[in-house]
């Protein structure tokens, strides 16, 4: 089998963990007669810098032809001047809305071996594993009007939070699908007490959920959520929410795990290449060090294999050398070890077993 992969490093760490990731890819193509090709963009700071524009279109085509995409971060402090007209996370926001990649898996989990690197109680993390589902290209991200519009001589900024029904249903139906998958429950989380789109989000899962007899599905307010996933985390199955709210919620479980460095993601959409991130971003603070913790993107990776490729057998592979080399202590800065981005990920392939 041959895939063809766009490789997009971006800014800050971006770089650092995407390299590290796709000697993860080469050492689980050697073993599964898988041929895998490359080609490298620009993507965010990086792209403006050298192309004028955070996504060029030429990136965004290799992106829609290739078979997955694997991006590391972008922004940074460079580019982050608020009355700039281009920010690096519009390269972001445009090649998510570019490849329709509309849901965000974001998986949650809790290793036994981590408790301690979790500001948690070990017994509140036992049984913690959980997915939010995120909705990636619509909601306050993509809504219009947006901007800033001069108004009797006063600015006003204006974003617009808008859903389709269409929209809604096809992120409520794979998430219903997942949670079918799993454990069976599904939390919908909205703000359903102030916010329209809210509103239509909670009529149309209810209606839905009369299709899933085996899935229960309950509602819950987002500012209760945000406390329940320190409360009570391992109450949770699948997340599903809108847009903004998924982005928040999964910084605060990233915490769960232990380090913002763990958390990977894969962004699917219907007929259209897969996108594979970290959940992080281009952490200026760490950049140019080389210990930037490399496992979100590796477990990135995995996701492609099973998402993308259907190779379970190779994402099963790599998730069980992390899960190894964390249970055998192996560690970075940001998990209170002192491994290198290139270390651990030799530890990674080190326990890499097919
Ligand atoms: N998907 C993306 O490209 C993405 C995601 C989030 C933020 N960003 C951008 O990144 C820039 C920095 O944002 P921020 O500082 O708020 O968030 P961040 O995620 O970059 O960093 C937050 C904290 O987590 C740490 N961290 C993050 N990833 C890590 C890793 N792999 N290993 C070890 N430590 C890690 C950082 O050192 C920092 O202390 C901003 O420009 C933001 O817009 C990009
Ligand atoms: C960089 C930013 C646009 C992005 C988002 O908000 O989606 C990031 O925070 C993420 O979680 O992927
Ligand atoms: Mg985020």
């Amino acid at each position: 089998m041959h895939k063809h992969i766009v490789l997009l490093p971006g800014d800050g760490i971006g770089p650092e963990v995407v390299s590290a990731a796709k000697r993860i890819l080469d050492a689980v193509a050697g073993r599964l007669n898988l041929t895998l090709t490359y080609e490298e963009h620009l993507i965010g700071g990086c792209a403006m810098d050298a192309q004028g524009t955070a996504l060029s279109q030429d990136t965004l085509h290799a992106c829609q032809r290739a078979d997955a995409v694997l991006l590391g971060a972008v922004g940074g402090p460079k580019w982050d001047d608020p009355a700039a007209p281009v920010r690096p996370e519009q390269g972001l926001l445009a090649l998510r809305k570019g490849l329709g990649v509309f849901a965000n898996l974001r998986p949650v989990r809790v290793y036994p071996t981590l408790v301690d690197a979790s500001p948690l109680r070990a017994e509140k993390l036992q049984g913690v594993d959980l997915l939010v589902v995120r909705e990636l290209t619509g909601g306050l991200y993509f809504g219009q009007p947006k901007g800033r519009f001069e108004e009797n001589g006063r600015v006003r900024a204006v974003d617009t939070l808008e859903y389709w029904d269409y929209e809604i249903e096809r992120i409520l139906d794979l998430s219903f699908q997942l949670a079918q998958s799993r454990r069976g429950k599904l939390t919908l989380v909205d703000k359903a007490n102030v916010l329209e789109s809210s509103r239509l989000w909670r009529q149309i899962a209810t209606d839905m959920a009369s299709r899933y007899p085996q899935v229960t599905l309950e509602t819950v307010l987002v500012d209760t959520a945000a406390m329940r996933l320190v409360s009570q985390p391992a109450a949770f199955d699948v997340i599903v929410t809108e847009n903004m709210f998924g982005d928040i919620l999964t910084d605060e479980a990233a915490v769960l795990s232990g380090s913002m460095g763990l958390l990977p993601s894969a962004s699917l959409g219907k007929a259209t290449p897969g996108l594979y991130e970290p959940i992080h971003g281009s952490a200026p603070d760490i950049a140019g060090q080389g210990i930037a913790n490399p496992l979100g993107t590796i477990l990135s990776v995995a996701m492609m294999l099973r998402y993308s490729f259907q190779l379970e057998q190779g994402a099963r592979a790599v998730e069980q050398a992390v899960e190894r080399a964390l249970a055998e202590g192996c560690r970075t800065r940001d998990l209170g070890g002192s491994l290198t981005t290139a270390e651990m990920t030799d530890a990674v392939l080190q326990r890499l077993a097919f």
